[in-house]
């Protein structure tokens, strides 16, 4: 099977074009043994490009626990330059769809090794059975600083306040400026991260988001990320830290979000609700594994 590695903010992907190749077969057992670290070729999540009837292509992602994920930023913009690369699409501009969301692509720069790639990721969704989750939405509709308690022993607080959404996967974002230490670099996420992950009341599991807030323009995120853990960024998590910060009034609908493995820019449009997210997608090498 012949891949390419690729990453968005150092959030890295195994690609794997199948718009002229057969799907893999059996890929719960493939997707784990090449995410992994130590005994594959190591990655965030697993991608398939496939041919689509409404879209100039389709990206179905896996996290390296073998789950799907409906959405997922950083590596649609890695999708998009190898389209572009492989001279799939001639313009600049073009569409992938990702489960039941058209994302368009605006390619602003390129080159062989680095591209720097605006994504539309729509619109988010607020409705508790839309994230999903059973926490409670207030008067307004809205998921917005819900206290959700930690299993006891968890960490140093026994609950944490979160503020949920769907980028058509689910986010559950947690501001630093509600937990004992302000700084994003200290805040529990090996601990809380997992914890809220699997909570009951995320159906479907979640991603989690820690938000430092520096200023209405400038975020700082640290990421954990249903099915894959820790990762240096996650495109669709900054997104939904944006709508989160804009829904709480912490931040401004332009931000920059800076984090572990880089910095993107999200607008949150006002018009029509939706979040574009620009960042960079690099090539990093092509390879094979053995079929
Ligand atoms: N890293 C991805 C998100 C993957 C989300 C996945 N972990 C899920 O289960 O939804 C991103 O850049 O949006």
């Amino acid at each position: 099977m012949r891949f390419t590695k690729m990453h968005g903010t150092a959030n890295d992907y195994v690609v794997v074009d199948c718009l002229a190749a057969s799907t893999p077969a059996d890929l719960e057992p493939l997707i784990r043994a090449v995410c992994d670290r130590r005994r594959g070729v190591g990655a965030d999540g697993f991608v398939l490009i496939l041919p689509d009837e409404t879209a100039d292509a389709e990206m179905r992602m896996y996290n390296p626990d073998g789950s799907f994920a409906a959405m997922c930023g950083n590596a649609v913009r890695c999708v998009a330059k190898h389209l572009r690369d492989t001279r799939r699409v001639d313009s600049r501009e073009f569409v992938i769809r990702s489960a039941n969301r058209r994302v368009p692509i605006r390619v602003l720069q390129e080159s062989a090794e680095q591209s720097r790639i605006e994504a539309n990721l729509g619109s988010p969704r607020f409705a508790p059975n839309e994230i999903p989750t059973t926490l409670p939405a207030g008067a307004d509709g809205l998921v917005r600083q819900v206290s959700l308690a930690l299993p006891p022993g968890t960490a140093s607080i026994e609950a944490v306040k979160v503020t949920c959404l769907s980028m058509g996967n689910p986010h559950c974002v947690v501001f630093t400026d509600t937990l004992p230490d302000r700084s994003v670099d200290h805040a529990e996420v090996l601990r809380i991260g997992p914890a809220i992950e699997t909570a009951s009341v995320f159906p479907e599991r979640t991603n989690v988001e820690f938000i430092e807030v520096v200023a209405r323009g400038h975020l700082r995120q640290r990421t954990w990320e249903r099915g894959a853990g820790e990762t240096l960024a996650c495109g669709s998590g900054a997104c939904a830290a944006a709508v989160a910060a804009v829904m709480t009034d912490r931040a401004d609908r332009l931000v920059t979000i800076e984090l572990r493995g880089g910095t993107l820019e999200v607008h949150y449009r006002e018009d029509e609700g939706q979040v574009l997210m620009t960042g960079d997608a690099v090539t990093v090498f092509e390879g094979s594994w053995p079929e």
